[in-house]
């Protein structure tokens, strides 16, 4: 699904208005009947209800909603932060029809000493400023948002937390920005509700349809993405019946070294599990017994070293290498990852010590095959792009490493962010914080490269492999809960992940 700016979105929603056609305060009633439906389903109306409203059509929305839950019988009252210019538009129609309607009492803030009370139990709705928000607030509109957030009330936030910026909140001072316990935003997630740094001022995000043009939809051109269900499904392709192991591929994955072999373990059984045909899993000798009694179902190729990774088999017979789980650093593996590079595998998956070696050495950047997959964590990434003040620089920056280097970088996190040579962006959105444990990237990388052998192109096994991953994440909490789930356990779901989405 696409992800569009804010000022995409208001193309869009003139679009609506044009060509459905509908009259703006009649769209804005539709979105708005979306939250009211929210409410009444959560709240009792036996909660005050205090809605702040700005000047612009994010008030006018918050206006129409408190109207809408007065007539379901709910305490409502209206704060209208005053510039002294008045409202216009539909704002200015849904404040003479809560006038006529009479339910509601009507405050005009002109000065702090007009704010209120803001009991503890009460709700707050946050109409302030949506996505036409201009500037960083300041005065008195700062001011109330300090107020409201100091109060601690439950905050439902319409379509945007009021301050905060849909993409590019870098000159941003986030401590004036509301603190939502719930943002409910219409029809599209902006981009920067991807961004950890907002999780404590969005909250549970919601998207809510209000019907904008579907053609307007299809037609507006954007890089940025977020992953379904219904696109996912749509990639995985069902196996023949006549097909064979050697159909699926052959999986060359270099992992481990003294004391962190288990990391080789749970790569190759997420590779095996990803359903390529065949893996070789390439080891240090310390590592043989190890390998073969875990993983039967793997064979093993067994480096000269003892602890550590020096030299690999020919890659003749392998339709993918994945590089890096336990690897370790040491000047003989740097060398070894150096000659790797200069065979040209035809598919590579590069994780953990790879990248680490990688970052050490900028001049093989371009050694990098194309289409080579690239799975760091925000650290690793640091390490190889360098350092970025916040989210939004380093989304730009990956999408310019991708572009630049001709490779797909898969940067982890709670929703972890996938860019492309061409410039696309997708966000996942499965997985949970239970998956924040050792190896759960390991896991990651296996599976990855048994999408990549079988073959899955380097596109699909970027998009694949992170939304199963996080899809057993998901599952495997449902079972053990976020505290106790572990790597293995995410291997154990790939095959209910998979039933899932092809049920
Ligand atoms: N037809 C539409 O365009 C629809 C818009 N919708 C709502 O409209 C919102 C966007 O409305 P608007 O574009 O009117 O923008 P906003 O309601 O976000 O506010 C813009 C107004 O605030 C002022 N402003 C901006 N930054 C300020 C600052 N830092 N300090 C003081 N004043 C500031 C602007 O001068 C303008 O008057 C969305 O977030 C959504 O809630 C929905 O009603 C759906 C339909
Ligand atoms: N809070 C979270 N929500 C969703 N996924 C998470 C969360 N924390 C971690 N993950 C996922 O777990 C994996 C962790 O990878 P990584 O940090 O490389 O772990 P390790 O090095 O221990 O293998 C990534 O795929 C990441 O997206
Ligand atoms: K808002």
């Amino acid at each position: 699904m696409k992800i569009f700016t804010t000022k995409q979105i208001a193309e869009i929603d003139q679009y609506t208005i044009q060509n459905e056609p509908i009259a703006d305060i009649d769209l804005m009633e539709r979105a708005s009947l979306q939250l009211v439906n929210w409410l009444i389903h959560r709240l009792s109306n036996e909660r005050k209800l205090l809605f702040f409203v700005g000047p612009g059509n994010n008030g006018g929305d918050a206006l129409s909603i408190a109207r809408q839950m007065a007539d379901c019988d709910y305490s409502c009252e209206v704060y209208l932060l005053d510039f002294g210019k008045g409202l216009k538009g539909s704002p200015a129609i849904n404040w003479q029809r809560l006038v006529e309607q009479g339910k509601v009492k009507l405050v005009k803030i002109a000065s702090e000493a007009d704010f209120p009370e803001i009991p503890a139990d009460a709700v707050v709705i946050d109409g302030l400023f949506g996505s036409g928000l201009t500037r960083p607030l300041d005065g008195l509109a700062e001011s109330l948002v300090v107020r409201i957030n100091d109060r601690g009330a439950m905050v439902v936030a319409v379509d945007i937390p009021s301050g905060l910026f849909g993409e590019d909140n870098s000159q941003n001072d986030l401590s004036k920005v509301i603190r939502a316990s719930h943002t409910l935003t219409f029809q599209f997630p902006k981009l920067s509700f991807f961004f950890p740094e907002h999780e404590q001022l969005l909250g549970d995000w919601e998207v809510l349809p209000i019907g904008l043009h579907p053609e307007a939809i299809s037609t507006m051109r954007t890089p940025f993405h977020f992953l379904t269900d219904k696109y996912i499904t749509s990639l995985i392709r069902p196996r023949g019946k006549f097909s064979h192991k050697g159909t699926y591929g052959h999986a060359l994955l270099i992992a481990g070294s003294y004391g962190k072999m288990g990391a080789a373990v749970l790569a190759s059984k997420a590779c095996l599990r990803g359903g390529t045909g065949l893996l070789t899993s390439h080891v240090p000798h310390t590592g043989y017994g190890f390998i073969q009694s875990c993983v039967p179902e793997a064979m093993c190729s067994i480096d000269a070293s003892d602890l550590m990774f020096t030299e690999f088999p020919d890659l003749k017979s392998f339709s993918a290498v994945g590089v890096g789980p336990g690897l370790g650093c040491k000047s003989n593996s740097q060398r070894a990852l150096k000659e790797l590079l200069l065979a040209n595998p035809q598919k590579l998956v590069l994780d953990a010590d790879a990248l680490n070696i990688l970052s050490q050495h900028e001049d093989w950047y371009g050694l990098l095959p194309k289409n080579s997959i690239l799975t760091p964590h925000p650290k690793e990434f640091e390490r190889l792009a360098g350092e970025t003040a916040d989210s939004w620089s380093r989304l730009l920056l990956q999408q310019w490493f991708s572009k630049n280097h001709g490779v797909i970088v898969v940067l982890k996190g709670a929703h972890t962010c996938i860019t492309f040579p061409n410039g696309q962006v997708y966000f996942n959105t499965t997985g949970n914080p239970g998956m924040a444990t050792a190896g759960s990237g390991d896991v990651l990388t296996g599976l990855i490269l048994g999408l990549l052998a079988q073959p899955y192109s380097p596109e699909e096994a970027a998009l694949l492999g992170v939304y199963l991953h996080g899809l057993a994440g998901d599952l495997a909490m449902k079972q053990y809960g976020q505290e106790a789930l572990i790597a293995g356990d995410l291997i154990d779901h790939f095959g209910k992940a998979f039933l899932e989405l092809t049920k």
